[in-house]
């Protein structure tokens, strides 16, 4: 488990001093995969490194699998550091050494015998999916590749918490889903704790099963990932939410209906979990006597269950149209009038 208490980290002087994390307290399980989302000096990256022993903090506590970082001598900071390891954005292989040589190299360094390191190298290299590419050179590898190998890298000193600092970010979307994947299977078959920052809530959603956002050092919204998507509280929640709900395709379409003017009432509906799968639709439609027309829609899947919107066009008498809105919102269906013609 991890616990951060009253955690704050300030740089600078008296005069000029900037607080990076202010006052934060979370509080992540075992095997959890935990996302800190924020914008660009949110201080995500001040977190994790306070995460990894990296900075202390100027007042708080921080405990990891057991360990009070913010109070431990160097020797046994050290050795807790051996149980947290890190991905980076950009990689940070050693770009002489081949593939299995970069795996290897925290073995080599921990003092581990050839043969004990081989044979771990293989099962990486197996499990991160780079079978025929251990002798290769960073160079030589896709992205998506050099990544695998800084997770396989990450992974040789059998870590209980993996800290993914933006892994994802210097990827092209499918690469970024295919080392989502891989960290989902990482955390399946090991059963080991995930925590990564990331500014794309497309992340979030894909992988992890609580978020915590943060904005001006501050944790200000926490919560499973579903319950943060159907919900969100605060308004920069609501704009890392929209990155996903409001796609392009969705503002299309409202484009082009406000300049047809095609008339009826325009409503997005937003569906969470269970409410995916059951026929709320055409219940309305039958029950209210009320034409819809489907303008665009979108499913999204979580850890937690499906999340997705639809914009719909209702036409028909005023009150029965009204009386159907009353309808959604009594089944849960979170319903928001865009426009009326
Ligand atoms: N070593 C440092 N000395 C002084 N100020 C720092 C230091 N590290 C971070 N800061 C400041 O702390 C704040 C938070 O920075 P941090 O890098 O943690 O944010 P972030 O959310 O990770 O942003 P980014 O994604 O751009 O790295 C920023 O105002 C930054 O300038």
């Amino acid at each position: 488990m991890i616990k951060l208490t009253d955690v704050n980290k300030r740089f600078g002087t008296d005069s000029n001093e900037i607080t990076a994390v202010d006052n934060v307290n979370l509080t992540i399980e075992d095997g959890e995969i935990f996302g800190v989302i924020g914008y660009s000096g949110a201080g995500k990256s001040t977190l994790i490194r306070l995460l990894n022993g990296l900075e202390k903090p100027t007042s708080g506590e921080i405990s990891i699998a057991g360990h009070e970082l913010s109070t431990i001598p160097a020797k046994e900071l050290r050795e807790a550091r051996q149980k947290i390891s890190m991905v980076f954005q950009h990689f940070n292989l050693l770009w002489s050494r081949t593939v299995k040589e970069n795996i290897s190299f925290p073995l080599e360094i921990a003092g581990v015998g050839k043969n004990d390191r081989d044979r771990k190298v293989s099962e990486l290299i197996e499990l991160v999916g780079l079978k025929g590419r251990e002798d290769a050179y960073p160079a030589q590898l896709s992205g998506g590749q050099k990544q695998r190998v800084g997770i396989a890298r990450a992974l040789s000193n059998d870590p209980q918490v993996l800290l993914c600092d933006e892994a994802t970010s210097a990827l092209d979307p499918e690469t970024t889903d295919s080392i989502l994947d891989l960290l989902t299977d990482i955390n399946d078959k090991l059963g080991l704790t995930i925590v990564l920052i990331t500014h794309e809530m497309h992340v979030i959603r894909k992988i992890c099963h609580r978020v915590a956002v943060m904005e001006a050092g501050k944790v200000v919204e926490m919560g499973n990932v579903l319950d943060v998507f159907q919900s969100p509280k605060e308004q920069i929640t609501k704009r890392f939410v929209s990155q996903i709900t409001q796609t392009a395709g969705a503002e299309q379409a409202l484009q082009h209906l406000k300049a047809e003017s095609t008339g009826g009432t325009l409503v997005k509906l937003v569906f969470v979990g269970d409410r995916t799968e059951q026929p709320v639709l055409s219940t309305m439609i039958r029950r209210f006597d009320i034409d819809v027309n489907i303008v665009q829609g979108d499913i999204s899947h979580t850890k937690g269950g499906a999340y997705g919107t639809l914009l719909l066009q209702l036409f028909g008498d005023r009150d029965k149209v009204s009386s159907a809105i009353d309808f959604l919102h009594g089944e849960g269906v979170r319903t928001e009038v865009i426009g009326i013609d």
